[in-house]
């Protein structure tokens, strides 16, 4: 595990040894390495993959994926991260397999991969899932933790008590699979949740949906205030259908 030490109060922490975790950017480290082996090996990596890795605080999945993959492009919006993941692989044989690219990861352009995984920061879930599955190329799949009411509702099926909106827009682009369940005692410091691990595989090819005037641009009831007949035919199946089962 790297350096980093608990502090109640990260900006009066007196510790320059250690980095204060900040909470408010999502930073609970998975301290157990059993967890980190698993996700790793769930995410089932090629050694010709190049991994996106988003949020990769001291680098315990990095390290790990180093060993696996081709190359691992990860991004990090804290600098303080950065530095210690650096120092973590520095004279290691898996150093120039690294790439960091240093800030927010929804403002920055993405780069090629095969495959993404990460153990994001949550209050950036739903955006970061939409901006996966309008990726291009598109990669195979992403391995991703998310709080396990919202992967609850990412794998939730029609008749389910947690199906909705989510869900049906995910599932009509991607196929969605639960992988783990992941308790809020493996992180250092623990969420007030828990946490689950699901693969978003995107189809290839994609559904034709011009994103343009696509579900992502219209609010429901705008929709439903039209004619669908307007629309191509896929996104007016999309209409009906979320009509016939009350998702708004
Ligand atoms: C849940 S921690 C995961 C740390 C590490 N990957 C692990 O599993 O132990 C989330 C990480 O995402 C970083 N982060 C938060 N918001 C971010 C953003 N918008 N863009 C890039 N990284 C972000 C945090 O600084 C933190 O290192």
């Amino acid at each position: 595990m790297g350096k980093i030490k608990k502090t109640k109060n990260p900006k009066t922490a007196q510790n320059t040894q250690a980095l204060p975790f900040n909470t408010d950017r999502g930073q609970h480290i998975l301290k157990n390495p059993g967890v980190v082996n698993a996700i790793v090996e769930k995410s089932a990596l090629k050694a010709s993959d190049t991994v996106f890795e988003v949020g990769p605080g001291t680098g315990n999945l990095t390290v790990k994926m180093l060993e696996a993959a081709k190359k691992v492009v990860a991004c990090e919006i804290d600098p303080r991260m950065i530095s210690e993941l650096k120092k973590r692989v520095l004279g290691t044989p898996s150093q120039n397999k690294l790439e960091v690219r240093s800030g927010d990861v929804m403002k920055m352009e993405w780069p090629y991969f095969d495959v993404c995984v990460a153990n994001l920061p949550y209050q950036i879930s739903s955006p970061f899932v939409f901006k996966l599955l309008l990726q291009r190329p598109l990669p195979r799949y992403a391995v991703l933790m998310f709080q396990k009411e919202f992967a609850d509702r990412l794998i939730a099926k029609p008749g389910d008590k947690d199906y909705c909106r989510l869900s049906v827009n995910v599932q009509l682009l991607a196929k969605v699979d639960h992988l783990m369940k992941v308790k809020r005692t493996e992180f250092r410091p623990p969420p007030k949740v828990d946490s689950a691990v699901v693969r978003i595989a995107p189809k290839n090819p994609p559904p034709p949906i011009n994103f343009q005037v696509g579900f992502f641009k219209f609010r429901k009831k705008t929709i439903f205030k039209q004619n669908c007949n307007f629309l191509f035919p896929i996104f007016k199946d999309y209409c009906i259908f979320c009509k016939n089962y009350s998702i708004f």
